[in-house]
C-alpha cells in the first residue's frame, strides 16, 4: 500500500508589509548619512515593487566632496541631500505611480509630501516619526491629510531577519 506525503507549505513566511518595509530598511543601509539612514520602497496595487531609494547626494555629487555636517550653517548636507522619498520618485522607470503606496523608514518632510501628493501616491505606510514635534512633519501630515493620503503607521511585528551577505 502506497502512503501519499503532503507536504505544508511554509507558515513563518514574511507578510507584504515586513516585505516592503524590510526592503526600505535594507535601502537605508546604502545610505552615507552618518545620522539618520533612510529608506523609501513604492509597491503598486497588486504588490509589485515599482522602485526603491534612499538619502544621497545627487548623481555626480561625490558623497565625498560634499559635507554630511549638520550643525553647520554655512555649509551643510540639507542643502545637498536628495531624501529618500524623492529618490525612489525619481527613480522610478515606468509610466505612473497613480494609486500606489510608499513604504519608508522615516516620516516624510513637507517637501517630500509634495512630491508624494503630486506623483499620485495615495498611501504612506512610515515606520519611525523621529521629526513629529517639527514643522516641516506637521505641515507635511497637513498636506497628506489635505490631499487624501492615507497615513499608516507599520506595526512592527519584532520579527528578526538575519541575512549573511
Ligand atoms: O523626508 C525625509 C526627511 C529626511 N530625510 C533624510 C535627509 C537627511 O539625510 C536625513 C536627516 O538627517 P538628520 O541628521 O536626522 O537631520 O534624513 C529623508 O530622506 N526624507
Ligand atoms: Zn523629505
Amino acid at each position: 500500500m502506497s502512503r501519499e506525503v503532503i507536504m505544508a507549505k511554509r507558515s513563518d513566511y514574511i507578510s507584504w508589509d515586513e516585505y516592503f518595509m524590510g526592503v526600505a530598511i535594507l535601502a537605508a543601509q546604502r545610505s552615507k548619512d552618518p545620522n539618520t539612514q533612510v529608506g523609501a520602497c513604492i509597491v503598486s496595487n497588486d504588490n509589485k515593487i515599482l522602485s526603491i531609494g534612499y538619502n544621497g547626494m545627487p548623481l555626480n555629487c561625490s558623497d565625498d566632496d560634499f559635507t554630511w555636517e549638520r550643525d553647520t550653517a554655512d555649509d551643510n548636507k540639507y542643502f545637498y541631500t536628495v531624501h529618500s522619498e524623492l529618490n525612489a520618485i525619481l527613480n522610478y522607470r515606468g509610466g505612473s505611480l497613480e494609486g500606489s503606496k510608499i513604504y519608508v523608514t522615516l516620516f516624510p518632510c513637507n517637501e517630500c509630501a509634495k512630491a508624494i501628493i503630486q506623483s499620485g501616491i495615495k498611501a504612506v505606510i512610515y515606520r519611525d516619526d523621529l521629526y513629529k514635534d517639527t514643522k516641516e512633519v506637521k505641515a507635511s501630515k497637513r498636506m497628506l491629510k489635505t490631499a487624501g493620503v492615507d497615513i499608516i503607521e507599520y506595526q512592527s511585528t519584532d520579527r528578526v531577519l538575519e541575512i549573511t551577505l
